[in-house]
């Protein structure tokens, strides 16, 4: 398409965001007066050339026109998607191990079992005894030796879990036990207690039950042997395999260190109670940035709102303990845009700054020191969380050690429209193996995220109903049905 506008290709890429955003896909139904409002702009003969109230500033996304953390401003073309996840994954790597920073240097962190969930593990999880321990009962029933009827105790004696090992059971011979109990030796097999009867010092066997051999009882080392891989370096502790490390008998796990995350919201308009007022907003990012961060292997350290001043921002990023920063807002060209400028005076490397992907484009990844980086995400809500998804989750999966994802894709339900050149990322919902785009995806909404399964990665240009497309896994899940319904 020849774009004749004096206002160069981001102002047009900010009308078709809003557009999109408002744009009825197929599987929506209902329409709301904004939907009423537009018209699909792709449909729209001429739906660039300009809406009223539009910004007119040309220029790069996320540069302010002052020359660059290095070297003079040039306006960079956006980082294609997939190379900024890619390089998000190996900045890390690239920063040589320092002895002076950081707890990231791979040492593993030895945790007690209730500490050590949802980090990861350093070490390949091997079984420290054999599982069972020892030949257990399966069943409340009778240990028995040989062929029956068997001769039962003349006291009422049982053998029970935990207790001193049974005296050795010669053949013919039964004892009560109890599920998880010590078979004594010699025993050749259990009968349940609903499949026997004692009577006169004797136990039957009920006859459509004949015992076999073994029955009922876990020989020792069923699950495992000690020295057995129960699970590879890099799984994330989740509470089943709490128990089973405890199983294995761990008292404690080696883990990896958590990067330590500090979360920089910026932005004078933004409240952080009651309704807005006065052209103020709530802020929607604070609260959602440090359980998400959290999901993702990272350990938050504060969340700090700062206003739209320059040298609150330069000092707060200079002075962070942190290994990662995550500031929201201020990566645009605004007149309080303050991210760009703060790491020009830090002499950040600007790793990516500006990605071809729809919300989010200003995002950008800046290492601040060899173990230091700043995640600049964009101010709209939904923009924000495309660039959680485009560059903190890879930089915080190979900072907790964690490996990628396997990839996966879902047909999707509906067509959805495309951006012409970058990729888009839309929430939705997976019903019966399909992917459905649900609604409410503009950059500034969190209607649509809120309750999808992940965000489909839709290809510039679009995907038509049926396409597989990736979906990014969202560390949760929601029954509500949506908006979409
Ligand atoms: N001249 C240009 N203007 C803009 C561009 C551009 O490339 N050139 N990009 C647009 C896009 S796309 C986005 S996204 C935003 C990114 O802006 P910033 O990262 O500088 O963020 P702000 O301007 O501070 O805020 C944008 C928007 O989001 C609201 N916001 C900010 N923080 C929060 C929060 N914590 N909770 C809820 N809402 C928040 C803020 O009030 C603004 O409405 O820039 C465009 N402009
Ligand atoms: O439109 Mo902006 O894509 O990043 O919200």
């Amino acid at each position: 398409m020849t774009n004749r506008d004096p206002r160069g290709g981001d102002a047009l890429d900010r009308e078709f965001d809003e557009a999109l955003a408002l744009a009825k896909d197929p599987a929506s139904q209902g329409r709301t007066a904004q939907d009423s409002a537009s018209q699909d702009p792709a449909q729209r003969p001429g739906w660039s050339s300009g809406a009223p109230g539009a910004p007119g500033a040309p220029g790069a996304s996320g540069a302010s026109g002052a020359p660059g953390p290095r070297g003079p401003h040039r306006h960079r073309p956006a980082t294609p998607w997939p190379d900024a996840r890619a390089i998000a994954a190996r900045a890390p790597r690239k920063s040589r191990p320092s002895p002076t920073t950081a707890t990231l240097d791979g040492t593993p962190v030895a945790r007690p079992l209730p500490e050590a969930l949802g980090h990861v593990l350093a070490a390949p999880l091997t079984a420290l005894t054999d599982l069972p321990s020892f030949d257990t009962s399966a069943m409340d029933g009778w240990a028995l030796a040989g062929p029956g009827p068997w001769r039962l105790p003349a006291a009422d004696q049982s053998v029970l879990a935990g207790h001193a090992e049974a005296d050795p059971l010669p053949d013919g011979h039964a004892i009560r036990i109890a599920t998880g109990a010590r078979v004594p030796p010699g025993a050749t097999a259990v009968l349940r207690t609903e499949h026997g009867a004692a009577t006169g010092g004797w136990l039957y066997a009920a006859p459509a039950h004949p015992v076999s051999p073994g029955q009922d009882i876990r020989p020792r080392g069923q699950e495992c042997r000690s020295g057995d891989l129960l699970l590879p370096a890099g799984a994330v502790i989740t509470p089943v395999i709490l128990g089973l490390a405890a199983a294995a008998g761990y008292d404690e796990l080696p883990t990896m260190a958590r990067p330590r995350v500090e979360i920089l919201v910026l932005g004078d308009e933004l409240l952080r109670q009651g309704l807005p007022h006065d052209g103020r907003i709530r802020d929607a990012l604070g609260p959602m940035l440090a359980p998400w961060l959290r999901a993702l292997g990272a350990e938050p350290l504060a969340t700090r709102r700062l206003a739209d001043d320059a040298e609150a921002l330069y000092a707060a990023v200079a002075e962070s303990p942190a290994d990662v920063v995550l500031t929201t807002g201020g990566t645009a060209a605004g007149p309080v845009d303050h991210v760009h400028p703060t790491l020009r005076r830090l002499d950040a490397e600007l790793l990516v700054d500006g990605v071809a992907v729809r919300p989010g484009h200003p995002m950008l990844l800046a290492r601040l020191a060899p173990h230091k980086h700043l995640v600049g995400l964009p101010g709209n809500p939904l923009a924000a969380v495309s660039g959680l998804l485009t560059l903190a989750e890879p930089l915080l999966r190979t900072l907790t050690g964690r490996p990628a994802p396997a990839p996966c894709p879902a047909p999707l339900a509906a067509a959805v429209h495309g951006h012409p050149r970058d990729t888009r990322l839309v929430p939705v919902v997976f019903r019966e193996d399909e992917a459905f785009p649900l609604r409410f995806n503009g950059p500034a909404m969190l209607r649509g995220v809120a309750v999808a399964d992940g965000l489909a990665v839709i290809p510039p240009g679009g995907a038509e109903r049926g396409t597989d497309v990736e979906v990014l896994d969202l560390p949760w899940s929601t029954a509500w049905p949506g908006p979409q319904e």
